[in-house]
């Protein structure tokens, strides 16, 4: 992955040497990679979600679970700049030291959008561009981080293209020729190629038939560990979250009411609505 971004060029600073060593500005282990505090967002009287605080470690996966309308959708939203909340600060730790996301500007927060985060959507169609080839929508996020070389380009599409499981040859069709599971892969190759340290990822699952979902997760799982990418998962499905999640938030009405390691929470609920949430679910 790395080879590919530094023949891909510059990333979102300008620098042109590559990967980023461990003893470079970029935090360590022991810094958040994200550092949430009091997020709250309201749509008039209703509360969207209220008085959100969480720190996301360097390769980390936080799921975020609970039933629908519970906030959740609207957290990730002012996560990941979508929204603008009320209230509350999202500070990402760039390359160059600590951001606070919500305050930022918008050509900046465009720039990290196409760089250092990736959003995966439930609905592919909201993450690809349909009228572009397959090898076209996994370039173009690549121009965007500054590759010109149209034949390294395309070769790393192709590389990307089959690490998702995607044949090759079929990087010159477009994303309506293909499954809805593979334009789900799709849009992971595209979202992941330009190396991106973060990944908010709404129902990636969702929508899927239940053979599709597991080879799905089994990809995804597999390249957030070999990328060390941290992810911040918005799903209703258990499954997903036990199979993908270290870390568990539980919502309820805009509240987080639960949090914990993933198989303590699921294992051992304490708050009354998660027992619920976990007995309503035949096999997690
Ligand atoms: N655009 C909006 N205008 C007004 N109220 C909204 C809007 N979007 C969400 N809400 C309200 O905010 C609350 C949280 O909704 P949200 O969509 O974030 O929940 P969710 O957990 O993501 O639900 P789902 O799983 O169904 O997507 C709900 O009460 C919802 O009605």
């Amino acid at each position: 992955m790395m080879a590919m971004l530094a023949e891909a060029g510059p990333g979102i600073s300008g620098e042109e040497e590559g990967p980023i060593s461990s003893s470079s500005k970029y935090p360590g282990p022991d810094a958040p990679l994200l550092r949430v505090r009091q997020i709250t967002k309201r749509y008039g009287a209703r509360i969207g979600c209220a008085d959100v605080s969480f720190d996301l470690w360097p390769g980390e996966v936080m799921g975020i679970v609970g039933e629908s309308g519970s906030g959740k959708s609207t957290l990730l939203g002012c996560l990941s700049g979508q929204l603008r909340p009320d209230q509350g600060e999202v500070v990402f730790r760039t390359r160059t030291g600590p951001v606070d996301t919500v305050r930022m500007s918008e050509p900046d927060r465009r720039l990290l959008a196409r760089t250092d985060w990736a959003f995966v959507h439930q609905n592919p169609r909201d993450g690809l561009r349909m009228g572009v080839s397959a090898g076209g929508n996994v370039g173009e996020r690549l121009m965007a981080t500054g590759a010109r070389h149209y034949g390294r380009i395309r070769g790393s599409a192709g590389e990307w293209l089959e690490r998702v499981e995607i044949d090759r040859g079929r990087i010159d069709d477009r994303p309506s020729q293909f499954s809805g599971g593979m334009q789900q892969r799709l849009q992971i190759a595209r979202n992941l190629v330009s190396g991106p340290k973060l990944a908010f990822m709404d129902e990636p699952t969702g929508g899927l038939d239940v053979s599709v979902q597991a080879r799905l997760l089994d990809l995804l799982r597999g390249l957030v560990r070999d990328m060390g990418l941290s992810a911040v998962l918005v799903t209703h499905d258990l499954a997903v979250v036990r199979l993908l999640a270290d870390r568990l938030m539980v919502m309820k009405d805009g509240h987080v009411i639960e949090t914990g390691l993933t198989d303590q929470v699921l294992d051992d609920p304490q708050h009354g609505y998660t027992q619920l949430l976990v007995s309503s679910v035949l096999q997690v």
